[in-house]
């Protein structure tokens, strides 16, 4: 089974056409004001309408208010949410899109009882757990911390770039990856060469 490509953090136009061109399945759109990849409502249209059809467009949010998420929804046509906070379940699900659940993954972590408390999530998306730090740590975590047997789609994250990704996923056999820092030529500018290779690593395993 072909194991898909997310690639995250995108503020460009430029960048999300070279993702989809490099065969990429989805792209991420950062909604969460402290990050250095942030977007607005008005620059993730712009993002989502020069796409070309079949690209998924991922919009993360972190512990947001429901009406912000509702807000940048009736701007913007996402077809996932991605939630990197505490949101329970019952808050992902409430804005009639499909969702991911973000888990940062701490040594120890029994990762099929946690994916457990999110029953309506499409994916669990697993990140390297840091102290302060939400996400798109550039860390990779102990894959071998992940369960083989799972009932849920493993969206491996963290630290990942085209030198590692094919490690990765002979470790843990996800059903996607997911990459920001290790395509960037700077905190939200992606590098269409390091998106390439990356793209070409996951589809060589
Ligand atoms: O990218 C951010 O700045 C960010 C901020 C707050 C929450 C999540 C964030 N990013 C999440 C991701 O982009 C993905 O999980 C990503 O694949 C992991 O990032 P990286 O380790 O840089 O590949």
């Amino acid at each position: 089974m072909p194991v898909r490509i997310k690639i995250c953090g995108i503020t460009r136009v430029e960048d999300a056409l070279a993702a989809a061109e490099a065969g990429a399945d989805a792209i991420g759109l950062v909604f969460y004001a402290p990050s250095p990849r942030a977007v607005s409502a008005a620059q993730a249209a712009a993002i989502v309408q020069a796409l070309p059809p079949f690209v998924t467009t991922v919009g993360l949010f972190v512990n947001a208010a429901a009406d912000e998420v509702k807000a940048v929804l009736a701007e913007v046509p996402l077809d996932l949410l991605q939630f990197h906070g505490d949101e329970p379940d019952a808050y992902c699900g409430q804005f009639q899109r499909p969702y991911m659940k973000a888990l940062r993954v701490r040594p120890g972590d029994d990762l099929n009882q946690l994916a457990a408390q999110w029953p309506g999530a499409a994916g669990i998306l697993l990140d390297s757990y840091k102290a302060g730090v939400p996400g798109g740590t550039g860390e990779t975590f102990d894959w071998s911390s992940i369960p083989a047997h799972r009932d849920w789609a493993l969206v491996l994250a963290g630290g990942l770039d085209a030198n590692n990704v094919a490690a990765s996923i002979t470790a843990s056999h996800p059903w996607a990856v997911d990459v920001s820092g290790g395509v960037e030529a700077a905190k939200g500018i992606k590098d269409s060469e390091k998106i390439q290779a990356f793209v070409h690593e996951v589809k060589r395993v």
